[in-house]
């Protein structure tokens, strides 16, 4: 299993939720966050406003997912959450050694 942490720009956090869902993902975790990426000191359009750079409002997906699901998922967020704008956000991928499903003991796999 894997993490997947995105960080992506909130007006495009529905489009991810629902491209996520459609290559099999059932739940996701999300935060708001603020950071700033290379574009620091420059400036970025959110909700139609230009701000000079400090930190800006993100929101950060966090989606564990069995290994064979890794690409589709990276590739469904990248696709969802791309404008071809400066700060699109990153997708950071790590391990995770064991899921348990709360209600059921269900493990691994069967809890993601
Ligand atoms: N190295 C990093 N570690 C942790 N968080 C990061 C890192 N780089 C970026 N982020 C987070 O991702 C958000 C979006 O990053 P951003 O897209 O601006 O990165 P970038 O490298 O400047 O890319 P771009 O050139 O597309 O703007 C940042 O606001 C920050 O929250």
């Amino acid at each position: 299993m894997k993490l997947i942490t995105s960080i992506i720009k909130p007006f495009k956090l529905d489009e991810v939720r629902e491209a996520l869902a459609e290559v099999g993902v059932t739940g996701l975790t999300v935060t708001e966050v603020k950071g700033f990426g290379r574009q620091k000191g420059h400036t970025e359009l959110y909700r139609g406003a230009e701000y000079v750079v400090d930190f800006l409002p993100k929101v950060k997906v966090e989606v564990v997912v069995a290994d064979d699901r890794v690409d589709s998922a990276i590739e469904a967020i990248t696709k969802a959450a791309r404008t071809g704008k400066i700060g699109d956000g990153k997708i950071f991928v790590s391990p995770i050694e064991q899921a348990i499903r709360i209600r059921t003991g269900e493990t691994n796999d069967s809890a993601v």
